[in-house]
């Protein structure tokens, strides 16, 4: 069997203004390794930051208890003359060091070996060692224009401690966020793989939907990913906006404690609270109390299920959601996934979903909501044949004629 499967989330498209607050819930959320990108302004056009920005993002990270285990900063550094801040990023709390061959092999110290002002270890195979001997993991990076084989002496070192612990090969030309993914780069990660079935190959830049499996399928088990992690929007919004959307509607608001009221459905939040008019308590003869109120607030937490009309459901609303739940279950949620059958060093098996967002069932109109087969609680949710049920906390599991298989 391969490496394991390895979930690393790119923080260049986190809040920066929040970055602390943004890593601890990105590891929160399942993430295996941060993605640190440093970039120089020189090997990159684009200019990020330093290592006292890492030592201040390390304290709300804890440090991983091995080499490569969870809580890993995988610093990518997009800089020229990587040798020289080896140190500085080890002190900030760098795992795992990964520099780019290019930067490498044009450092000043390796085109003017003279140069008294930088040390000798900038081949690539000196600064792995130089990287190992500070107490770091050391990976090492290709841009989309340099060919895999420059890798292959490195890789076929027969000194240990100058081969790198794992190889990045990039999807994206370095620099920015959001940009294509790079089919053409995984010919690469296929080579890489098969002629070491167990190193860590990593890959960055576009992976998200669609993608992930690619590069998966081609050998790769490190899955970097940053605008498709921090730039989706909350499948959550999604599903309150569509609440909004049935404003004026008569809808029907299940409890926790068994009492179904019906109303107009005047607002809802984010939460879920909502506010209903011109309210009905059904089973009247159970709760004779709420005979007189007219005008209700409800609390999201005590809502177990919303009773919709089935003709105002907005299938297509909900199956983006479905969608964007999907990529972050494939993402976010799969770190110990079963490996796809024949294809072993495929680390994701996408035909299970443990999202944390909305789970509807069809069932049957006896069913009363309570669907089977299910794990993971927040089961508040189903479909029948007239009515969208939903409750809060849901989870999506999909609604006929709606394919909700991930992408
Ligand atoms: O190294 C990088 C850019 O140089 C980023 O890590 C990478 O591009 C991730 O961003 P996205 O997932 O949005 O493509």
């Amino acid at each position: 069997m391969g490496p394991p499967a390895i979930i690393a989330p790119s923080i260049l498209s986190a809040d920066f203004a929040t970055l602390g607050a943004e890593c601890s819930a990105k590891m929160h959320e399942g993430a295996d390794w941060l993605h640190v990108d440093i970039m120089d302004g020189h090997f990159v056009p684009n200019m990020t930051f330093g290592a006292p920005v890492v030592t201040k993002i390390r304290s709300h990270v804890a440090r991983p208890s091995q080499p490569l285990g969870t809580g890993t900063f995988d610093c990518h550094l997009m800089i020229m003359e990587p040798h020289r801040w080896v140190k500085d990023f080890k002190k900030a709390g760098c795992d795992l060091y990964c520099f780019h061959y290019e930067a490498a092999v044009s450092s000043v110290a390796a085109t003017e070996p003279a140069d008294k002002t930088t040390t000798r270890r900038t081949s690539p195979k000196e600064l792995i060692r130089y990287i190992h001997e500070e107490g770091m993991q050391a990976g090492i990076a290709i841009k989309p224009d340099t060919p895999v084989d420059v890798l292959w002496d490195i890789l076929g070192n027969k000194e240990e401690i100058e081969r790198p612990d794992m190889v990045l090969v990039m999807t994206v030309y370095p620099g920015f966020g959001g940009q294509k993914f790079m089919a053409s780069e995984l010919p690469k990660v296929k080579a890489l793989r098969e002629r070491y079935p167990n190193l860590n190959i990593e890959v960055d830049g576009g992976l998200g939907l669609g993608t992930i499996d690619q590069a998966a399928d081609a050998g790769a088990n490190v899955i970097v990913a940053g605008s498709a992690v921090f730039g989706a929007q909350d499948p959550k919004d999604v599903i309150a906006n569509f609440f909004k959307t049935l404003t004026n509607q008569t809808v029907t608001v299940e409890l926790k404690n068994d009492i179904r009221i019906r109303g107009t459905l005047k607002s809802v939040d984010q939460y879920l609270n909502i506010k209903l008019d011109d309210v009905d308590v059904l089973d009247l003869d159970k709760y004779p109390h709420l005979s007189s109120v007219k005008n209700m607030f409800i609390r999201g937490s005590v809502v177990r299920y919303v009773v919709l009309p089935r003709s105002e459901v907005d299938v297509g609303l909900l199956e983006d959601a479905t969608r964007r739940g999907s990529l972050w279950d494939a993402y976010a949620w799969m770190q110990k996934p079963p490996i796809k059958p024949g294809k072993l060093d495929s680390p994701f098996n996408t035909q299970n979903t443990y999202g944390p967002f909305l789970r509807v069932n069809y069932t049957d109109e006896n069913n009363n909501g309570n669907q089977t087969g299910h794990d993971g609680g927040n089961r508040d949710t189903s479909v029948s044949d007239d009515h969208l049920l939903m409750g809060k906390g849901m989870q999506w599991d999909g609604i006929e004629g709606v394919d909700c298989t991930p992408m």
